[in-house]
């Protein structure tokens, strides 16, 4: 059935579920009024139950991670290219302490359904939504994982999920081989060679009717409306132009927004609305007069930046421009898919290479900020010179003008993202076998797995990671062996520590994953600034920041475990937080109250000692993949 559905019909419906589900909803009798609604060609539909959802999720629900990572216009944006999975699960992120935080970083509510009502166990819908880079096997070549030699790890860097999940994986990517909607071809920012073949054609045709013009001449036959076209057209050519004299300003090729991956300009066009192409008109006049280089953006580009970035977000909007317009590369070797994420640096774009129909990401960094510049070097040379199976390969690194680019492999979806799916509705009661977070334990320990190894590997070539956090670790399924890979990305903070490196003192990751010893930390800088005497501290003269990764890699796991953060760190309140962390002070081990029963003891000491308040009793990362309940089978 679905494999009848036309492109645009599984564009449509792209979102959301796996095909069994398509397939007992849409098969199944609507007048249950308890089953789901029919979703197959309806978008209101999904989008009512989805709506739905969410109202249940708001009711239901407490506290949520807080965002600061999705800007306000991202709904928008989601209707414009992609839905992304994101916009289906809550998505509460975390807030940076970077200075240059404030380029997305406004606060926004925690916003989408909790869709636990779907989601309890690895299923189908999990790899539904965790390969938004498969694609259907006529349009994409599936993306094959490169073997990368593993530096520094042991032979346990490739884990398998457990068998339950890895034969529902099999079942499951049978069906999505045949039927799963191709999400690439979704919305695609097509450049410039639409363009190029729509003019070769057209010359073509005029070609094509001239000759059947001067042979209709000969003839003395009537000349057909064609040729009466062809002849006005070619008359009005060759009239002297007024713009002859003052050299018009050589028009940039438009960028389509391709609908279909076999559309044509007709199509195209039909894709903006009128109420869009009024709005883009009355945003660009905005900027019409700030910018004499208006006048250069293609109506429809336009329309992209206009539709992408808030009005405020100058800097974004420039950047995208430049990545369209300046950088000939992206243009010929790129076409550009959707956008996956932002951060304080700047967002990142799936694409695919035109050259072999390589999946990658874009990250697309403006390069008018001296710090950001700064950590885009840094991530450079991190990503140059590492690999491993379980940190996102560099692919290739370019730069406009205005902007820089880092190529890197699609990473799939972030465990942010993978977390917030499987959360179960009745928040962290533990059922059948899994954690509180609905994540099956030999998921969670695969997964855990791959990244501590990620991370082992980074500390022993003496590289803190410095903003550890789940999301910054991508999620994808490998088909071929029907298991989860987890990659750690994100070098913005990262810092190679050499010898004769002083021990570090600040803490530029996220706020609320900083690790208890940096409050001591900012406590301690206080005094001695107010003192202005050295105070020497066993744990500080040794400190670099290990740890700090590893406390996060706690908090990863905890929330691997329990679904969520400790509650103590999702105080939205200032002032009961820093209560929070005053009080921690004085403990020196596991410094949350909530730590889920029934787990295994193994799991509860990992825990404990990964999240120890001081930083000498915690576990190194070296330890913690060889301890016990990692190495469990
Ligand atoms: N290779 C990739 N594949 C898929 N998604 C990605 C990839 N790289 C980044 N993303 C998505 O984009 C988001 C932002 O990327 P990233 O964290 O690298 O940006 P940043 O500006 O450095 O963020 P931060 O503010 O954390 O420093 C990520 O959370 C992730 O969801």
């Amino acid at each position: 059935m679905t494999a009848m559905l036309t492109r645009h019909e599984q564009r449509r419906n792209v979102l959301v579920f796996p095909t069994d589900f398509y397939r007992k909803h849409t098969e199944s009798s609507s007048s249950d009024s308890n089953s789901m609604p029919n979703l197959m060609h309806n978008n209101n539909n999904t989008n009512k139950y989805l709506h739905s959802l969410k109202l249940q999720t708001l009711q239901g629900k407490g506290k949520t991670r807080p965002n600061t990572r999705q800007h306000p216009y991202q709904p928008q944006l989601q209707q414009l290219l992609f839905q992304q999975p994101s916009e289906r699960f809550p998505r509460t992120r975390q807030g940076h302490v970077d200075a240059t935080h404030s380029a997305f970083g406004q606060k926004y509510p925690a916003q989408s359904p909790n869709t636990n009502a779907l989601t309890n166990t690895i299923r189908p819908l999990d790899i539904n939504l965790l390969t938004p880079t498969s694609a259907a096997p006529e349009t994409f070549s599936s993306p094959s994982f490169p073997s990368s030699s593993c530096s520094t790890t042991s032979s346990t860097s490739h884990l398998h999920s457990d068998t339950h999940a890895t034969s529902k994986a099999s079942t499951v990517s049978t069906n999505l081989s045949t039927t799963t909607p191709n999400i690439n071809t979704k919305a695609v920012i097509r450049i410039p060679t639409l363009a190029a073949f729509t003019k070769k054609r057209k010359a073509e045709s005029n070609h094509t009717a001239a000759e059947s013009s001067a042979a209709s001449e000969l003839s003395g036959a009537p000349p057909s409306p064609d040729q009466k076209r062809l002849k006005i057209r070619l008359k009005l050519r060759s009239l002297p132009k007024e713009d002859s004299v003052a050299k018009p300003e050589p028009k940039p090729e438009p960028i389509v927004i391709s609908d279909d991956s076999d559309d044509d300009l007709t199509s195209t066009e039909s894709t903006l609305s009128q109420d869009d192409e009024m709005d883009a008109d009355e945003e660009s006049n905005d900027y019409a007069s700030s910018s004499s280089e208006r006048v250069k953006l293609d109506h429809q580009l336009r329309h992209v930046l206009n539709t992408i970035f808030p009005k405020r977000e100058d800097k974004n909007r420039a950047a995208l421009k430049s990545a369209f317009e300046l950088c000939s590369q992206l243009r010929d070797d790129y076409i550009v898919g959707r956008l996956l994420g932002s951060g304080s640096s700047g967002f990142v774009l799936s694409a695919k290479r035109v050259f072999d129909g390589r999946e990658v990401a874009i990250k697309v960094i403006p390069s008018d900020n001296k710090y950001t510049e700064s950590k885009f070097r840094r991530e450079l040379d991190i990503l140059n010179a590492l690999t491993h199976e379980n940190i996102l390969g560099f692919v290739e690194y370019f730069e406009s003008p205005d902007c820089k680019f880092l190529v890197t492999e699609m990473g799939g979806s972030s465990l942010f993202d993978f977390i917030e799916m499987h959360k179960s509705p009745q928040g962290a009661a533990m059922k059948g076998g899994h954690f509180g977070s609905g994540i099956q334990e030999s998921v969670v320990r695969s997964i855990f797995m791959q990244l501590s190894l990620a991370l082992c590997a980074l500390h022993q070539n003496h590289i803190v990671h410095g903003d550890i956090k789940d999301e910054n670790a991508l999620i994808t399924v490998d088909h071929n062996t029907n298991t989860y890979r987890a990659r750690i990305c994100d070098f913005g903070h990262s810092k190679r520590i050499k010898e004769g490196s002083l021990p570090s003192f600040t803490f530029y990751g996220t706020t609320i994953l900083a690790p208890p010893e940096m409050d001591a930390n900012n406590a301690l800088r206080e005094k001695m600034k107010r003192s202005d005497i050295q105070v020497e501290h066993d744990d500080w003269t040794r400190y670099y920041g290990y740890e700090a990764d590893v406390f996060a890699m706690g908090l990863m796991l905890y929330t691997l475990v329990h679904g969520d953060l400790p509650s103590e760190l999702m105080e939205r309140d200032p002032k009961l937080l820093a209560a929070y962390k005053r009080r921690r002070r004085s403990v020196k081990t596991f410094p949350f109250a909530v730590l889920q029963k029934n787990i295994d003891e193994d799991l509860k000491d990992l825990l404990k000692r990964m999240l120890a308040v001081t930083p000498s009793r915690r576990i190194t990362m070296a330890e913690v993949i060889n301890h016990p309940w990692l190495t469990k089978s």
